[in-house]
């Protein structure tokens, strides 16, 4: 992590593509920054209908100003977790036909993690793979989906499930931007923020219990803090495992349970930081059950969340059948059966294969 001017923070992601996270107010009205990252003459702003209005004059102005030769289009989706579809997905890859898209173009996912995932997607497919940068206006966006690569639409029958790995060609969060996003937003991503003290980082739990005030009034600087650390936790996990073969994997914590309630819920229940927030609970409550941690981390992680005003227990009316079902579609199920990521203690989370459904069960109804 460091800093190149004052206010701004650059997180580098190593690898076969590397790329930079750069974190500072203002930076979508920065035609040059903007500009920097766009190779060709064309580009794709895809948004969504809440943050095209807030923001999308915004950065084509400021681009337009840099690069008066772009062909800029736009092209935006419904908010909310339902456009992440594979219907969608077609229409935005309408939207670079359109374009006339050649392979030196840039598609600007500007939005939340809806936006991320899907626009990624897109310019991972369009003509097998162009430049996407991501200029996440969500939390979320900015501590989670924007980096390492994963992009992805949902099936009604699972999370994620059509998607590929491609990773941006650079994140530029402009923390400005929060400011407008509503409260349950904030709190959905706090729950990602927590997730990387809960799996590798205790103290981080200890610092945000200590902010957590100043966090949920939007200050300026305990927001930055907490994106840039959580930044710093995904980028070195992402760059030793950019695939998943491994520790990657132990970004899931608390998915496997908050995936099938998204999922049974039909995405329009719980949003994913809130649903990730009772899975993180559930991850608990089954390293408990399977002996392998003590009750009072569980208690902790529950206390934070719910001061970060997050839901901690399955909403009313869930079947566990039918979330168990759920599971064994989950991305890390092998032949073996259910993978779930536990813990051990906080700060120290792993990866435990063919866990028994009954235990699983066991957890879902305690
Ligand atoms: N690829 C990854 O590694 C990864 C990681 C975590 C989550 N995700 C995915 O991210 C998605 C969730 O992302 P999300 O929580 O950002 O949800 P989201 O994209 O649906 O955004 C939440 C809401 O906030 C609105 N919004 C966004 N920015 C705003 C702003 N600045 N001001 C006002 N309103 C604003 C959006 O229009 C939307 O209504 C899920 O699909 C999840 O699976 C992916
Ligand atoms: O980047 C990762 O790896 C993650 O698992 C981050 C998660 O927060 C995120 O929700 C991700 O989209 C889940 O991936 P999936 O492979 O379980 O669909
Ligand atoms: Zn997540």
């Amino acid at each position: 992590m460091s800093t190149s001017a004052p206010g701004r923070i650059e997180v580098e992601v190593a690898g076969a593509q590397p790329y930079r996270i750069t974190i500072a107010p203002g930076l979508l009205d920065d035609g040059a920054a903007l500009a920097a990252q766009v190779r060709g003459r064309q580009a794709l702003v895809l948004s969504d209908d809440t943050v095209a209005p807030l923001y999308a004059a915004r950065v084509a102005g400021a681009l337009r100003a840099a690069r008066p030769e772009l062909s800029l289009a736009h092209f935006a989706l419904p908010a909310g977790e339902s456009s992440k579809t594979l219907h969608w997905f077609g229409r935005a890859i309408d939207a670079l036909a359109a374009l006339g898209a050649r392979r030196d173009a840039c598609v600007l996912a500007l939005g939340g993690g809806v936006v991320g995932d899907l626009a990624g997607f897109a310019a991972a497919c369009w003509m097998r793979g162009i430049d996407c940068v991501q200029l996440p206006t969500t939390l979320l966006a900015m501590v989670d989906s924007s980096v390492g690569g994963k992009t992805a639409v949902d099936l009604p029958q699972g999370k994620n499930l059509v998607g590929a790995f491609h990773p941006p060609r650079a994140v530029l969060a402009d923390t400005g931007v929060l400011r407008t996003l509503p409260p349950r937003e904030l709190r959905a991503g706090l729950a990602e923020v927590v997730k990387y003290g809960a799996i590798v980082d205790a103290p981080f739990l200890d610092w945000l219990d200590a902010h957590a005030d100043a966090l949920l009034a939007m200050d300026d600087d305990a927001l930055a803090a907490a994106v840039a650390r959580s930044c710093a936790h995904k980028a070195a996990i992402v760059e030793r495992d950019p695939f998943e073969h491994g520790e990657r994997a132990l970004l899931n914590f608390g998915h496997t349970f908050g995936h099938a309630i998204e999922t049974e819920q039909g995405y329009g229940g719980l949003n994913h930081g809130e649903a990730v927030a009772v899975g993180m609970v559930l991850a608990a409550r089954l390293s408990e059950t399977l002996g392998l941690s003590r009750p009072e981390d569980g208690e902790r992680l529950r206390a934070l969340l719910t001061r970060f005003g997050l839901p901690v227990a399955l909403p009313a009316g869930l079947d566990a059948e039918s979330l168990l079902a759920h599971m064994r579609l989950d991305k890390k199920a092998q032949a073996g059966g259910l993978r779930f990521i536990v813990w051990e203690r906080a700060g120290r989370a792993r990866v435990l294969s063919d866990v028994p459904e009954s235990t699983v069960l066991a957890a879902l109804r305690s």
